[in-house]
């Protein structure tokens, strides 16, 4: 058990105090004690206690000062950090103790450089939409965030919780009752609902961001691709956001003007993985993706295409409709509950109603109803259990090292690298973030380039991606229905070709789906180019 930065004692430990985010300027105060600092146009005063110690370097402040306005920053020995317990694209996460109160908590550790501007405007972003949501039941707690002197890393705190929906549906044995998949589901909408209502899209929900603690409840959490929204449509976002599985057909027909049908779309498949045990749509590839959602929900009209006038409309439409086959593939499960699958698994997403729409349906108002979190089974802790075998596997490891050493068969010593278990390993296609791409691509060891902030807007969904096949028409062959697509050379703007190893592989991705009978290629894949350009 150690600190997390240092193990000086202070007895002016200080507490965060959240007070609410000023996004307009502030310039009135006369206190010495607060700095004015310029953000973009509109300065922002940071308020400073007389003597604190504690102050947000310049380099944050910079870029982002309106995220951390009214929050003081928390010291580094005010925690001790007990064990990592998981870790994601730009973080590792760490359950520690507070030292004042002695209350568990989890430390979110974000590491940049100080002049990655774009990576410390997207870790901004992530606390200022967690202090906009405030403090929700089904939200994980935000509770402030600790600098250190010493490096230029951030921590996050949270409040600590046991589980994930993913790694509880994973552990053996686990069958979920009717009741209690109401019970989570319920949870999920009003956590949505509140999202949603405060104009923030989360833009990743999966099982392993749906938190879930001792008591039964269940939070959602890291808001790291989360997003301000526009009910209106008007403002453009990026498409590649959601884990590929858990990713709505319109984000990857391209779309850019999309809204809360996308968190709902996640949702159902949510909803139709805890009712029938595994993953339903586990794609490999964008396109693969496209198809298994068009398999399963019906290839889109004429009216939808009209309608949207999606971006990827030309590049993948199936040449024979396929049918939709909701009711018939979820037959065997209550009703109430297909209709909500239905509903939320859409193809246009104005179909799929709302958060509080899903909270009135059917499945929620009829018998049997969902149970109290209270009431939902106490599972054994998971977090520190993997944290065990995480340790145990790893001194198994060195011990074997050592004999092989012996044997002068030397390896190189490295502390294995670690993500939390998962129902199933889900592909980590938040293609927003381009460190996906490059883990897949060169399996790189998650502490050096996991803890780094991806550049936002830029792409790096696993597999073949649908905006970067220059100049090579696809169609892909069900059994049943063929997808052509028309040359697209020249629609998709410029392309560039960005390395010759992620050119490769593309082309080895192609080929392989191609080989797979999914994909049938036309054209010549050694012309094909990879865009690394963010649309
Ligand atoms: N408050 C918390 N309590 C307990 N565990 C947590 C908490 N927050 C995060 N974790 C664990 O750490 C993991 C990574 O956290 P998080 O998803 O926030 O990071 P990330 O870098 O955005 O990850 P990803 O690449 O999966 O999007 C989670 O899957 C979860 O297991």
């Amino acid at each position: 058990m150690g600190c997390i930065l240092s193990t000086k004692t202070d007895t002016r430990r200080r507490r965060c105090h959240d007070q609410p985010t000023t996004t307009t300027t502030t310039t009135t105060t006369t206190s010495s004690a607060a700095s004015v600092v310029a953000v973009g146009t509109s300065p922002v005063t940071i308020t400073r206690s007389p003597g604190d110690p504690l102050e947000w370097p310049p380099w944050l402040l910079a870029f982002a000062g309106k995220a951390l306005a009214g929050l003081t920053p928390r010291r580094a020995d005010s925690f001790k950090k007990l064990s990592k317990i998981g870790s994601g694209t730009y973080s590792n996460v760490y359950k520690a103790i507070e030292v004042e109160t002695g209350r568990v908590v989890a430390i979110k550790k974000v590491r940049f450089e100080a002049e990655e501007k774009e990576s410390i405007r997207f870790m901004a972003r992530e606390i200022e939409l967690l202090r906009r949501l405030g403090d929700h039941p089904n939200i994980v707690k935000f509770e402030g965030v600790v600098v250190s002197r010493v490096s230029q890393a951030l921590y996050l705190v949270f409040e600590y919780m046991e589980h994930d929906l993913a790694g509880l549906a994973a552990a053996p044995g686990t069958n979920f009752s009717e009741p209690q998949i109401k019970c989570y589901m319920k949870q999920l909408f009003t956590g949505l609902e509140h999202c949603h209502s405060h104009g923030v899209l989360h833009r990743d929900i999966k099982g392993s961001n749906l938190l879930i603690n001792n008591e039964g409840i269940l939070k959602i959490a890291d808001f790291g691709l989360a997003a301000s929204f526009d009910p209106a449509g008007k403002q453009a976002m990026t498409s590649r956001v959601v884990t590929l599985w858990y990713r709505a057909p319109e984000l990857l027909l391209g779309s850019t003007r999309y809204g809360v049908g996308i968190d709902l779309w996640s949702a159902g498949c949510i909803l139709a993985e805890l009712l029938t045990g595994k993953p339903i749509l586990p794609g490999r590839t964008e396109v693969e993706q496209l198809h298994r959602i068009f398999k399963l929900c019906g290839s889109p009209s004429d009216k939808y295409w009209k309608k949207w006038k999606l971006p990827h409309a030309t590049i993948v439409k199936p040449q024979q409709p396929y049918e939709r086959s909701i009711a018939d593939i979820f037959k065997e499960y209550p009703s109430s509950s297909v209709s909500l699958i239905d509903k939320l698994l859409s193809i246009d997403p104005l179909d799929r109603g709302t958060a509080a729409d899903a909270l009135k349906s059917d499945f929620f108002t009829t018998k049997p109803h969902a149970c109290e979190p209270s009431s939902l089974p106490k599972y054994p802790p998971s977090k520190e259990m993997d944290a065990k075998l995480r340790e145990e596997k790893f001194r198994r490891q060195k011990e074997l090292d050592k004999s092989g050493n012996k044997r002068g068969t030397f390896r190189k010593q490295r502390a294995p690298h670690y993500r939390q278990s998962k129902a199933v390993p889900v592909p980590e296609a938040n293609a927003e973030l381009p460190v996906n791409l490059h883990r897949q691509m060169f399996h790189v060891n998650g502490t050096s380039k996991s803890e780094k902030f991806p550049p936002p807007h830029q792409d790096g969904g696993v597999g073949v991606k649908l905006d970067n096949l220059n100049g090579v028409s696809l169609s892909f062959v069900a059994n049943d229905a063929s997808f052509t697509s028309e040359d697209f050379e020249g629609k998709m703007g410029k392309s560039r070709k960005v390395s010759h190893d992620s050119h490769n592989l593309m082309k080895s991705l192609m080929l392989d789906i191609a080989r797979s009978g999914r994909l049938h290629m036309k054209g010549n894949p050694k012309e094909l180019k990879v865009s690394s350009e963010a649309k």
